[in-house]
């Protein structure tokens, strides 16, 4: 006989994606599909300094508190390894400061110019509940800027095994391999197993 079925956790509500970043809403879309019911909310959340996991959890925590339900957030490094493993957290001010270029020239003076995209996605089923953490970990190098500019650093990672950087592959592509995917893949295998239950607005399941 199979084991005896797991009473299925009950979310009052649909989870909300937190961000204050529209790109990252974009793929998240794209990725997700049907798979988990969500909503999102743009708000841009403090973020605690230290190791990525680590902020990513108390983004969850605050933005649990904030939505008062179940929510979904994620933290983006940029890491590399010449610098052992720095911008990483801090990427969105080195890119902020320094563009494109300015993040080329901080290896200048290694010959080593891989890196690897981190994602750190952590749910909370809602305030004060401990997160759990998801990580997506896609290696790469840094190149001169290529393709497009419309999404932070794309044009100058450039994914291992691949010619073109981020920024110039087709977004199917890039949504296929990227560190989001990967953790995202991540979070969708444990909605399945936990077999988490929805409670619609008007009180049904
Ligand atoms: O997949 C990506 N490609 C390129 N840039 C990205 C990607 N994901 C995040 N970023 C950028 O890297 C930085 C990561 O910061 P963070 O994850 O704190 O973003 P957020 O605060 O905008 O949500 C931001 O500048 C963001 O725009
Ligand atoms: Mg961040």
């Amino acid at each position: 006989m199979a084991a005896a079925a797991k009473a299925a956790v009950v979310l009052p509500r649909p989870v909300t994606f937190v961000t204050g970043n529209a790109k990252k809403l974009e793929e998240v879309k794209a990725i997700i599909g049907n798979s988990i019911p969500f909503k999102s909310l743009k708000l841009d959340l403090p973020e605690l300094q230290g190791e990525p996991e680590d902020i990513s959890k108390e983004k969850a925590r605050l933005a649990a508190l904030q939505v008062n339900g179940p929510v979904l957030v994620e933290d983006t490094c940029l890491c590399f390894n010449a610098l052992k493993g720095l911008p990483g957290p801090y990427i969105k001010w080195f890119l902020e400061k320094l563009g494109h270029e300015g993040l080329n020239n901080l290896l200048m003076a290694y010959e080593d110019k891989s890196a690897y995209a981190l994602c750190a996605f952590s749910f909370s089923r809602g305030p004060g509940a401990e997160p759990l953490t998801f990580l997506g970990k896609t290696p790469g190098k840094i190149v001169p800027a290529r393709g497009p500019t419309d999404f932070g650093w794309d044009p100058v990672f450039q994914p291992d095994g691949y010619d073109q950087t981020y920024a110039e592959m087709e977004k199917e592509e890039k949504n296929k391999i990227s560190h989001r995917y990967k953790s995202l893949a991540l979070v969708k295998s444990h909605f399945k197993e936990a077999g988490y239950v929805f409670q619609t607005d008007d009180g049904t399941i």
